[in-house]
């Protein structure tokens, strides 16, 4: 085991050179601080103890430290304040640790943000994994035994379906937007160090993911924040799209089992065989909102505000998970209805948490702190 003294005193890490103790593990996680990644943190801190796991983050306006309170404290897990644009940066932590796996989430996620502002989700997503994968490649040499650059991605790389099928791992990639043009084109550029430089690689593209930690600005954290505000629910053209929804927790023990079973050079695909219509889930949610806040039934129905559609707007996503299921036994643990309760009252229980994301307070607050490493 590494020596507490030397997990604790983190600044002697920076000054220690390799951080290399053949009895554990480590294992970097991009973009751990954000939604997805800090469940993943959290399962695998916890999960396994030996393993020493390096969060690289950031801190964008969607990450910040404040969602691994619980464990950042504890002896296995570090933190590493990087742009992954940053290549430099990137190699330079590649030198600092001794990967033996690589679980990459980091990514600009938002599809509205990716129409107004496109080059950050290329630089991010694209080049960002680009240079992942070359300080991969450098650190691990020809030298691939047990070692898993692992791509953490979207079913939206898929397109857009109609009113009938799935999304399969060989349905042919037809993104439709920059957000999921950049992560299409990440996909097949870990897919492409596979075949080229025999890097071993896995792939898993899942479906919309719903819990604690996510940012409001995508539909569920959003309708709930301003339904308990009693603000306008802007639901996009006529609410008619579709999506398959997953529990965020699902999807962190979903990519445990893929990167410690499954197989390099595959893809998974995740997700939690759940669709809804935007408007129909809008109605579940205010109703379940009035009974949690104690309201009229009907209150939070009267606050639904049609607005003008997202450009693009896919129609339809719905995943179908059968291979995950046959090979790794992967299952969703929870239904939609109990997996949705204990959302909203984790949001209705954190208020603190969704006013200073909102207001940008967390961020500053971290990126003040760590802005000197
Ligand atoms: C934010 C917002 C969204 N919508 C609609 C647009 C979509 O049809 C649906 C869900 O929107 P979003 O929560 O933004 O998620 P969506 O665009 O489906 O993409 C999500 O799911 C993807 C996986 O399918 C992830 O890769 C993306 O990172 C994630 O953002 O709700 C509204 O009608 N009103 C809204 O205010």
């Amino acid at each position: 085991m590494i020596s507490k003294g030397f997990i604790e005193d983190k600044s002697k890490t920076l000054i220690t050179g390799v951080y290399n103790d053949l009895t554990m593990k480590n294992i970097l996680i991009t973009g751990g601080s954000g939604f997805i990644g800090s469940h993943l943190v959290r399962l695998m801190v916890t999960k396994y103890p030996d393993y020493n796991i390096v969060n690289l983050d950031k801190l964008t306006y969607a990450g910040n430290p404040e969602n691994l309170k619980d464990i950042e404290d504890k002896g296995n897990y570090v933190f590493e304040r990087v742009d992954i644009v940053d290549a430099d940066a990137v190699f330079k932590v590649f030198e600092k640790y001794d990967f033996s796996g690589v679980i990459h989430l980091a990514a600009e996620s938002h599809v509205d943000r990716s129409i107004s502002n496109p080059n950050e989700f290329i630089m991010t997503n694209v080049v960002g994994t680009l240079n992942l994968l070359n300080a991969a490649r450098t650190s691990w040499g020809s030298n691939f035994s047990d070692k898993v650059f692992y791509h953490v991605s979207t079913d939206e790389v898929y397109g857009s379906l109609g009113d009938e099928g799935f999304f399969y791992e060989d349905t042919a990639y037809d993104p439709r937007s920059p957000y999921s043009a950049s992560k299409a084109s990440s996909d097949h550029i870990v897919r492409a160090y596979y075949h080229t430089f025999g890097m071993p690689v896995k792939i898993s593209n899942c479906s919309n993911n719903y819990g604690s930690h996510q940012f409001p600005e995508k539909l569920i954290p959003l309708m709930i924040n301003n339904i308990k505000k009693n603000k306008p629910l802007p639901v996009y053209g006529e609410g008619l799209n579709v999506r398959d929804w997953l529990w965020v927790v699902d999807h962190a023990r979903a990519i445990d089992e893929i990167f410690h079973r499954g197989k390099v050079g595959e893809t998974y695909n995740i997700g939690g065989h759940n669709e809804w219509k935007n408007i129909d889930l809008v109605h579940l949610l205010c109703d379940t909102m009035d009974e949690k806040l104690g309201r009229e039934p009907g209150t939070a129905r009267k606050l639904i505000t049609f607005v003008k559609d997202r450009a693009g707007h896919d129609l339809r996503y719905a995943i179908d998970a059968t291979k995950i299921k046959n090979e790794l036994g992967w299952v969703p643990s929870v239904t939609f209805e109990e997996g949705l309760s204990k959302t909203v009252d984790w949001y209705l229980e954190n208020e603190e948490w969704l006013e200073n994301v909102t207001s940008g307070s967390y961020r500053n607050y971290y990126q003040d702190q760590y802005q000197n490493r």
